[in-house]
């Protein structure tokens, strides 16, 4: 089965704030009224929040504004912050991510101003305000199906800037901290780019764009800062694309959909085999936003459940060779699986059914594809429950190279362990041997890290 990502790259133009990701991700679709109920979720009062088309130098983007009605706010403490998140009726990724954005957000100021992470004390980022932008861009991910994050470099900015600690230097300290280990570019245009609720989202959520990823755009949204750019309209640029499953994700990506609470580890093993284990560390929803499949339900063994769409259609009269690059399409499409068979129809017709299984929210746009893109007169759709597993990926070296092995989970129960197919096809041809000596050594390097690994906790 081939199922589609769904991932999103960060482009930051003209930099990064906790604004800007809200107005860029609203501007990708995510329902004003929708986004509003959630944050009313929050529990939090005196606030305004509105979104706004606006132009910046000819261009279309979202401008999304928290107005406070109480200002200044109460410096709160990461504490303060995490109960009022716990306390919310939010989604439990949802909740989840937001706590880790700002755990991180604490980190940084703690190291910052040499303090423990219990005594920092927020400023702005702990206002309202923050507290909407970051909760905010969880839910929209969340309602998005957002899975991966990918990040181009961060331009910085250069200069000073005043906040409530006074001038500061830019990149703001926290953002200097929160940004360490990612692409940057320092002292590139006026003043602060990127803030540190801008900077605390992406690093905390998104990994650096590997230069060897093709992406294909599906859907682009532009979020309007609230900065003067000068010559640059002053916009975040999210462009939401989708990839195949089959290519799993490069190693070290952070998958917002995954194997539960663990943190990303590294071990070492005997006889030359090597696993890295990509475990998620946010949980998220798995393929659709719906309640109920969230990590919790796959935690302990329970088996987690969702919603899906089956459209199926016969065709009786189409090319053959156009079935391939319809498939093709209806997976770019959202389709989550595409199945074929053949099959006799009236008058006794050699004919084909096509099945396609797809969230809900994909529904429109698949009829309109296969619609568009098929011989087809009707369509039809029903609605299902499915289970699955949940599942990450790790690395095995074998003699014949490194090979990606899937796993399946049921809660902590492991179920599944599959070499890649591509992998092993790959090794196979660059070794010129029978792909059942790849998949025999990739199955073999596995169980012997893997059961080491477990012995040896
Ligand atoms: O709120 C605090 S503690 C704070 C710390 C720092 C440090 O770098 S330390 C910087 N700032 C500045 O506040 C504004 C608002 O930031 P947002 O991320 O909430 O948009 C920004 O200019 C930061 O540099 C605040
Ligand atoms: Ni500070």
């Amino acid at each position: 089965m081939t199922s589609s990502i769904s991932s999103l790259l960060v482009d930051p133009v003209s930099g990064l704030s906790g604004d800007m990701w809200l107005g860029a991700l609203i501007d990708l679709g995510v329902p004003w009224e929708s986004f509003m109920e959630a944050i009313t979720g929050l529990g939090l009062t005196g606030y305004q929040l509105e979104s706004h088309a606006v132009s910046l130098r000819g261009l279309h983007a979202t401008k999304v504004t928290v107005t406070l009605h109480d200002d200044p706010q109460p410096h709160r403490h990461l504490q303060d912050v995490l109960a009022i998140i716990d306390g919310s009726s939010l989604p439990c990724p949802v909740k989840e991510q937001a706590s880790h954005i700002f755990q991180r957000l604490a980190e940084a100021e703690a190291h910052v101003h040499g303090c423990s992470v219990d005594h920092v004390h927020f400023h702005e980022v702990g206002a309202v305000d923050a507290i909407i932008d970051i909760v905010g861009t969880c839910w929209c991910l969340h309602y998005l199906g957002v899975k991966t994050i990918y990040l181009l470099p961060l331009p910085l900015g250069s200069g000073t800037v005043r906040c409530a600690h006074g001038l500061m230097p830019v990149p703001a300290p926290a953002t200097a901290e929160l940004v360490r280990d990612f692409p940057v570019i320092f002292g590139h245009g006026d003043g602060e780019l990127v803030t540190p609720t801008g900077a605390a989202i992406a690093t905390t959520l998104g990994t650096p764009l590997p230069s060897s990823l093709p992406i294909r755009p599906l859907r682009i949204g532009y979020g309007a800062g609230s900065r003067d750019g000068g010559d640059r309209p002053n916009v975040l640029r999210l462009i939401q694309f989708h990839h195949s499953e089959k290519k799993s994700p490069p190693n070290g990506q952070k998958v917002l959909v995954d194997h539960p609470g663990q943190q990303q580890q590294q071990h070492r093993h005997g006889h030359g085999h090597e696993v890295n284990h990509h475990h998620r560390h946010h949980s998220h929803a798995s393929d659709n936003h719906d309640q109920g499949h969230e990590l919790e339900s796959g935690a302990d063994g329970e088996l987690p459940w969702e919603t899906v769409d089956v459209i199926t259609t016969s065709l009786d009269d189409i090319n053959p060779q156009w079935l391939p690059p319809l498939m093709e399409h209806l997976l770019q499409a959202g389709a989550l699986d595409v199945q074929c068979q053949p099959s006799v129809t009236k008058k006794g017709r050699p004919s084909f059914v096509l099945t396609l299984v797809s969230l809900p929210r994909d529904r429109n746009q698949l009829l309109k594809c296969l619609f568009a893109e098929s011989t087809t007169f009707g369509i039809r759709c029903r609605s299902e429950q499915r289970t699955y597993l949940l599942r990450d990926w790790v690395d095995v070296t074998t003699d014949y190279g490194t090979v990606r092995i899937k796993r399946g989970w049921l809660g902590k129960q492991l179920l599944q362990a599959q070499p890649e197919f591509e992998d092993v096809l790959q090794r196979a041809q660059q070794h010129q041997l029978p792909l059942s000596t790849i998949y025999q050594a990739a199955k073999y390097a596995f169980d012997q890290a893997f059961c080491l690994r477990e012995s040896s906790h």
